[in-house]
């Protein structure tokens, strides 16, 4: 049965994400690992949110929970008013095509397909219509309008994220994600992704969460959440490089001392 999310907040709500209680545990009972323990988050609209943590720490995990490409074992994800945990996979899909966009590290873009192809296939595969302008309005939104017809492997790296960032704010998605965007890209290809996101928040009130291992990226974001074991340790608000760097690294000293101390 398809189950009818169920609308959390009134419409017009400015809350855009809402994590309760997302626990997400791998493995068997024998070789459980906890990647993510109880998580509570609240993101308003048109925020543009940074995720940092050690390595391991469910950064990954969190962001697959939110954008339902993976299901939390306990928890609710609540986006833009509506609950997307619980319902069928198909269900599931089709709420992912219509509320969420995604940037993933290694850009995910379909070698024979060309950029214009690229960028509206989630129009596509929503049944929605594609519009010749609106490609061309989005495309020129990244500076990529007189690429429309290449195939991306004729594209510098930097500029197939910025494909993949068209692609993402095609569908004009409640929230989106991004896993890593600029960690493949050399620091100036990186800052003009990270503009991009920056501007689709501030100028067209996207919402935008972004994993990163890199404080300078963070410090585009609005605000920056820590994990650390699974668990949300901390938020900076306004980062600076220096703040993010400072609060990353006390927040190794705390997962190495209690390695070393064996907990
Ligand atoms: N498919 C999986 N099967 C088993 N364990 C997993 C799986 N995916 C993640 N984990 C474990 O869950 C924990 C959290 O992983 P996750 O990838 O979310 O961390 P991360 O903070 O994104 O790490 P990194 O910065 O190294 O990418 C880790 O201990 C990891 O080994």
């Amino acid at each position: 049965m398809v189950r009818r999310p169920r609308r959390e907040t009134p419409v017009g709500s400015s809350e855009a994400l809402r994590l309760v209680e997302v626990t997400k545990t791998y493995g068997d009972a024998e070789n459980a690992v906890t990647a993510l323990d109880g998580v509570n988050l609240s993101l308003p609209a048109g925020s543009f949110t940074a995720v940092m943590g050690p390595s391991g720490s469910g950064k990954s995990t969190l962001l697959q929970c939110a954008a339902g490409l993976d299901r939390p074992d306990h928890g609710r994800v609540v986006v833009d008013g509506e609950e997307m945990t619980g319902g069928s996979e198909a269900a599931l899909t089709k709420f992912r095509r219509q509320r969420i966009g995604f940037v993933f590290q290694q850009y995910n873009l379909l070698p024979t397909l060309t950029v214009a192809q690229n960028t509206v296939l989630p129009l596509k595969l929503a049944g929605r219509r594609v519009d010749r302008a609106r490609t061309e309005e989005i495309l020129a939104g990244v500076g990529l309008a007189d690429r429309m017809e290449h195939h991306p492997d004729k594209l510098s790296g930097g500029q197939r994220q910025r494909v993949a960032i068209a692609r993402a704010l095609v569908t004009e998605p409640s929230v989106v994600f991004a896993d890593e965007p600029t960690g493949a890209l050399d620091t100036r290809s990186a800052r003009d992704v990270l503009r991009l996101l920056q501007g689709s928040v501030r100028l067209h009130g996207r919402t935008v969460v972004m994993v990163t291992h890199d404080p300078m990226a963070a410090s585009y974001a609005d605000s920056v959440v820590f994990l650390a074991d699974g668990r949300l340790a901390g938020q900076l608000n306004a980062p600076t490089v220096d703040a993010v760097a400072e609060r990353l690294a006390h927040l190794g000293d705390s997962v190495n001392d209690e390695m070393q101390a064996g907990v």
